[in-house]
């Protein structure tokens, strides 16, 4: 009898209320991070489509830090991050390394670094190469604009700090628009952050120039931040699903990790016909049903994970974890391709750095008040507006100084113009913490040269442990595993030590040994891979774990983001870049939402 228990009259409980949701729409989204929300914004845009989109975290105002250059320090395995570590790397003397990435409405977009950028043409002419039609410079260049800040859907947003100054103009004023993503400059600029520009000029080789958006990204500059005139950062939750969320043909499903996309027929008539979710709050789990498609947008590792434990990826690796594979495809989860970063640290003059507000309590406290409280002016100069860096040098290395160092490969790709070597300025200590060569102090200050290959040719994978999505998935970058990549580390760190030593930036030196990490003992390039090791982290750029290329060579998803051999199933994020940008991708992952919203809308009679 409904309503009462076994033995009596005693009322049963009711059922969890859950979030509610229809049992069907138009088009489910899984993951709302960087490019599942400009999918929410673009197909619910005509009111033609009904559509869902699911986030496995919650809001990102739940750490409101994420908002503020400043606080981006306090995100690292908050509440908003998955804080994955990846697989002990047996190469790098057995490191295990934080792996970050964004778990909240805007995903990444809302807890990365800030820096936007959009890479060189040749690279996307690459894509197009590799057999990918629509995808070169030209196709896509109007779509970065579309997506940032261009004559239709974008705001740059100049800092009066530096409307004075030509190094920080960086575009043709064509592209001003009024659009959702706002990108522009810091406030506050440390005294050696300019210093660093010239200092790439003349010991990197590498022009200053006005812009780099435009499709050459050889140079220095002060760097475009996604980033609101307040100094607020700008996610795909601030821009695009803000102006998207109150729209009645758009329901958001948030702490509902998706646990499986289901299927049904079989052979070529595989269809994805819905999702399987669970709304952590009242634990419920239900289905929801596509009538058009099911879109991937779960990220570099999640996309190809969830794919995994619903029975599509590699044989030998579903059936490790007893699940009986529905579709073999060898490539999911493979390919992976990232970008690192290492750091030369050196002891320098107080005003040389931003080491104080991590140091003295009294100090953040006050540039927190400043920033907050006293008006614009005083923000725009607080140091709580400003990264601990966001300016970028980014190196090609001609072909006879690649030769010279046996970087042979790196020709034999055959890309022209593109940037090899990034290097990132920080005013404090980079990466911060102690290790076995090096223990910041309190009472010193601090700035470090950064270098990433833009060029690595190492490939790691992603992959599951388990038959469930709601275990971390396992994750091994496989960094310097080629020769190739080992050389390219050497030589950049060489160009690090000579930044330090340029005049722009020695002045600020503190002391004949200032250089505290390595330190003057690492000579050799031995010990130099050495340091590298120890020091290296991710550049948060994983990518191309279902990569866009034909199946027959290695492809997971076709020109149209389709998965190969699953009707109604696409992906559009990070994980189908078929090779690098020589950039930071959250401008590239921008462009990949609004090139799949406009293919899907395009297969749907919506354009
Ligand atoms: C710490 C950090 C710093 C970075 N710094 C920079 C930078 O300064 N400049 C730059 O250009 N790039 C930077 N990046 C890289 C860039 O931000 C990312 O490459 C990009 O945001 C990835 O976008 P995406 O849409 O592919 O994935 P994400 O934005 O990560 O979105 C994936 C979303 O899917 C959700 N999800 C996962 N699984 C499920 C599931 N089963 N069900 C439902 N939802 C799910 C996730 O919670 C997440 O919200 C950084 C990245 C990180 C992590």
């Amino acid at each position: 009898v409904p309503g009462k228990s076994k033995g009596g009259s005693q009322q049963e409980p009711p059922p969890p209320k859950g979030q509610s949701f229809k049992k069907e729409y138009d088009f489910i989204i899984v993951g709302g991070g960087t490019a599942g929300l400009v999918l929410a914004d673009r197909l619910t845009e005509s009111g033609k489509f009904e559509v869902v989109v699911l986030e496995y975290g919650g809001l990102p105002t739940d750490v409101e830090s994420y908002s503020t250059a400043g606080g981006n320090q306090y995100l690292g395995s908050s509440q908003i991050d998955y804080g994955f570590s990846t697989v002990p790397q047996p190469q790098m003397g057995g490191r295990i390394m934080p792996y970050h990435r964004g778990r909240c409405l805007g995903g990444s977009s809302a807890i990365n670094g800030l820096y936007y950028g959009r890479g060189t043409s040749t690279i996307y002419d690459k894509w197009e190469s590799l057999g990918n039609p629509g995808w070169s410079w030209e196709d896509v260049h109007p779509l970065f604009i579309k997506a940032s800040f261009s004559l239709t859907s974008t705001t740059f947003v100049g800092n009066p700090a530096h409307s004075t100054d030509p190094r920080f103009e960086t575009h043709d004023a064509n592209e001003y628009s009024n659009g959702p993503l706002q990108v522009g400059y810091q406030g506050f600029i440390p005294k050696s952050n300019v210093p660093f520009i010239k200092a790439c000029n003349e010991s990197v080789h590498t022009p200053i120039l006005h812009d780099l958006n435009s499709g050459d990204n050889r140079g220095v500059k002060q760097g475009t931040m996604t980033f609101d005139a307040n100094f607020m950062r700008s996610s795909s939750y601030d821009s695009y699903y803000m102006r998207a969320k109150d729209r009645p043909n758009l329901t958001t499903l948030i702490r509902a990790p998706v646990l499986n996309v289901n299927f049904e027929g079989e052979g070529e008539d595989l269809t994805a016909v819905g999702i399987t979710f669970l709304d952590e709050s009242s634990g419920l789990v239900s289905n929801i049903t596509a009538k058009r498609e099911v879109i991937l947008s779960a990220g570099a590792f999640h996309s190809p994970a969830l794919m995994m434990v619903s029975g599509i990826g590699p044989q030998a690796e579903l059936e490790s974890v007893g699940i009986t594979p529905i579709l073999v495809n060898e490539n999911i989860g493979q390919h992976m391709n990232d970008h690192n970063a290492f750091s030369v640290i050196a002891r320098v003059k107080p005003e040389a750095s931003t080491s104080d507000i991590g140091n003295d309590l009294a100090v953040l406290q006050n540039e927190q008040k400043e920033f907050y409280f006293e008006g614009f002016t005083e923000r725009w100069h607080s140091r709580w507006s400003a990264p601990s860096g966001c300016t970028n040098c980014f190196q090609e290395l001609p072909d006879e100084e690649l030769r010279s160092f046996g970087a042979q490969e790196i020709i034999d790709l055959n890309i022209t113009n593109q940037a090899h070597i990034e290097y990132l300025y920080e005013s404090i200590a980079y990466p911060g913490g102690a290790n076995k060569f090096f223990t910041p102090l309190p009472n010193e200050s601090y700035i470090s040269m950064t270098a990433s290959n833009l060029a690595a040719t190492s490939r790691g994978n992603v992959t599951i442990g388990s038959r469930s999505i709601l275990d971390y998935p396992t994750i091994n970058p496989a960094y310097f595993t080629t020769d190739v990549d080992r050389k390219m580390a050497i030589h950049s760190f060489k160009y690090l030590r000579a930044l330090f030593k340029n005049p722009n930036l020695s002045v600020f030196l503190d002391g004949p040994d200032a250089e505290v990490a390595p330190g003057s003992a690492v000579q050799s390039d031995d010990d130099i891979l050495d340091w590298v090791y120890t020091n290296v982290l991710p550049n948060w750029h994983a990518s191309g774990t279902n990569q866009m290329i034909p199946k027959d060579k290695g492809g997971v998803v076709d020109p149209r983001l389709r998965v190969y051999g699953v009707k109604n199933l696409r992906i559009c994020d990070v994980s189908i870049i078929p090779f690098l940008p020589d950039v930071n991708i959250v401008g590239p992952v921008y462009m990949i939402g609004e090139k799949g919203s406009e293919l899907i809308r395009e297969d749907h009679g919506d354009l």
